[in-house]
């Protein structure tokens, strides 16, 4: 499972202390009534994350999604409910909420999706981080990104644990989606040492499970559904790829632990059961 790591080069000491949150926080009325933001909820994890999140009757949950790649359907027990709200939202765009917990989860996930717009990604991965972090700072929010096992882009190292640091394409056609959620790493890191905002970040791997969209194109689901078919499946070249699969229900566990899990530790942890 994962692991601590110091991180990159040298220490993750912060110029200040966290900002203020709401005095009312603390009080036992909030303590009990958590706010939460989840952006990218509509879609496959998101959606999942947001099922645990509503399990606690103490939690407010508030969804911020575009619905490219998510769906109002994977929300629909949720609609109505007097503890959810669900927000049309694009996160390239400010948002302004009063929220004690972010979990910034919208990005489009999979190669064909996420290739489809490059521009667009690389746009949700670094303006749409800046806002969510725009946002935990201003009301005093912890936020929680999830990362990728892309950070690591063809690695040299098997198997990869936080302290690799990749071996990544500048230039090439997956790096909007890999360079992004670098970049948005290196801002979480930035505001947690510039402005002292709580930060966590998960970095999850390959994950399958229930909502997954048959044409999400990723190797599980591909392989399903040609075996539906009764098609031969498709390994890609070189064909000695390996990947660390995740089932969603297990993965989504992992940010939420982490998202409550009080204070002092490294803030970094890769998504692998
Ligand atoms: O039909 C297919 C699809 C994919 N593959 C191969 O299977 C491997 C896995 O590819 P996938 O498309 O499932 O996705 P990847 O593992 O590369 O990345 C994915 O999982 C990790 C997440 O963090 C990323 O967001 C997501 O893009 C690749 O080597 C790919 O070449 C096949 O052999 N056949």
């Amino acid at each position: 499972m994962a692991q601590e790591t110091n991180g990159s080069n040298g220490e993750h000491t912060t110029s200040r202390p966290p900002p203020t949150p709401s005095p009312l926080r603390f009080s036992k009325f909030f303590q009990a009534n958590l706010r939460i933001l989840v952006t990218g909820g509509a879609g496959f994890i998101g959606s999942h994350l947001v099922d645990k999140l509503m399990e606690n009757e103490k939690h407010e949950v508030i969804v911020a999604d575009n619905f490219f790649t998510g769906s109002k359907d994977n929300l629909k027990k949720w609609i109505g409910h007097p503890r959810f709200e669900l927000i049309r939202h694009d996160v390239t765009q400010p948002l302004l909420v009063e929220v004690d917990q972010i979990y910034h989860l919208a990005c489009p996930a999979s190669p064909i999706f996420y290739k489809h717009n490059p521009v667009k990604t690389i746009k949700t991965n670094v303006i749409g981080t800046l806002n969510m972090l725009g946002l935990a700072k201003r009301v005093g929010a912890r936020i929680l990104l999830t990362s990728t096992s892309e950070v690591y882009g063809d690695p040299l190292e098997h198997p990869q644990t936080e302290a690799y640091w990749g071996n990544v394409n500048p230039i090439g056609v997956r790096s909007c989606y890999d360079e992004g959620k670098r970049v948005a790493e290196t801002l979480m890191f930035d505001y947690h040492r510039q402005h002292g905002i709580e930060i966590r970040i998960a970095r999850i791997f390959n994950t399958y499970g229930p909502r997954m969209n048959i044409d999400d194109g990723r190797v599980v689901s591909n392989f399903i559904a040609q075996a539906v078919r009764g098609e031969p499946l498709t390994v890609q070249k070189p064909g000695t790829q390996t990947r660390s699969f995740c089932y969603v229900a297990d993965m989504v566990c992992l940010p939420l632990h982490l998202q409550n899990w009080i204070h002092n530790f490294s803030w970094l942890f890769q998504c692998i059961i």
